[in-house]
């Protein structure tokens, strides 16, 4: 049955795959006919930094996706090695200053979306995932990463500070003691290491296996009455929702304040720099 404008019919593995009607082009969502599953995938070269375009096209996939009636939604990338190097550090960098207040603002708005979604929700981490890309994972409900990749909050090695929503998403995941030890080192955890930790929940050897498997975490909802799932869940994620609705101005006005300190400029330039110079190597 066709639920949306169907713009393009591409065969899978579960079933016919049907792209939604995303006008978007840093975002696709196919949804499997069989499965009634959306996969997200993100796709804006090189590196899927989460600028303001890839932000706002994210909306309104994640939108489309709650609009549409999907079972599920799985958040992955069309990058064979990197899942997403988080926030574009160009949109801090010298920020234009209308412009970085809605890059703030998008990124809050995909948060919220994402973290409190009504959907069952995965992310098949088929690359690295440092910073904002981890925020991404660690909103969603369940991940099956790729092996010999690296996942992470790894803000303070960059001399900035996660918000308190970033630590939330980590926070749900992680233990407490283990979330504060890996925050304030910045660290970065390989595949194998993320697994041991519990930062994600499974290992699989191919981009397929890691939507099979995500897929699968999905279709453990089928025989749950899918109104009290989508309650309970958002009961258990409201206290942080709500936290940030409640502070969404005030948390801008930190962010803009903590970004366009001389200190954090001049790191932030450092930083870019160094990321340049180890791309010519
Ligand atoms: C009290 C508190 C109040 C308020 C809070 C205040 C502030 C909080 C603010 C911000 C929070 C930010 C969170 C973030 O997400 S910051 C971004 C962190 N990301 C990273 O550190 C990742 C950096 N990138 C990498 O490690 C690697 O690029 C890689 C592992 C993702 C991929 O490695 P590759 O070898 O495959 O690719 P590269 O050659 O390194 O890169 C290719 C190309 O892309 C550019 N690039 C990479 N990452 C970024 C990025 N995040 N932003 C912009 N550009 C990026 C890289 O420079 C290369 O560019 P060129 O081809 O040389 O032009």
């Amino acid at each position: 049955m066709m639920r949306s404008k169907v713009l393009s019919l591409v065969p899978r593995a579960t079933g016919v795959c049907r792209h939604m009607s995303t006008a978007t082009k840093l975002t696709t969502v196919a949804v499997d006919d069989k499965t009634g599953i959306a996969t997200l995938t993100m796709n804006r070269p090189p590196v899927n930094g989460l600028n303001l375009d890839l932000l706002r096209d994210l909306n309104q996939s994640i939108g489309e996706v709650e609009g549409n009636k999907s079972r599920g939604l799985i958040l992955t990338s069309s990058n064979p090695t990197i899942f997403s190097a988080g926030l574009d550090i160009l949109e801090m960098y010298k920020p234009d200053k209308d412009r970085i207040r809605e890059f703030w603002t998008a990124l809050q708005d995909v948060w919220l979306a994402l973290y409190g979604s009504s959907v069952p929700t995965a992310a098949a981490i088929n690359g690295h995932s440092p910073a904002g890309g981890c925020l991404l994972a660690t909103s969603c409900e369940y991940r099956v990463m790729l092996p010999k990749f690296t996942i992470g909050l790894n803000e303070t090695k960059l001399g900035i500070v996660a918000p308190k929503w970033f630590m939330s998403s980590f926070l749900s995941v992680l233990p407490r003691r283990e979330a504060e030890r890996a925050l304030n080192q910045g660290r970065m955890f390989t595949t194998e290491e993320a697994l041991s930790i519990g930062l994600i929940d499974e290992v699989a050897i191919s981009k397929e296996q890691a939507l099979d498997k995500c897929a699968q975490f999905i279709g453990t909802f089928a025989k749950v009455n899918p109104l009290a799932r989508s309650l309970t869940k958002q009961q258990l994620r409201a206290v942080e929702l709500q936290q940030l609705e409640n502070e969404r101005a005030q948390d801008l006005e930190r962010f803009l304040f903590f970004v366009n300190q001389p200190s954090v400029q001049k790191g932030l330039g450092i930083y870019l720099e160094s990321l340049k110079k180890k791309a010519k190597n």
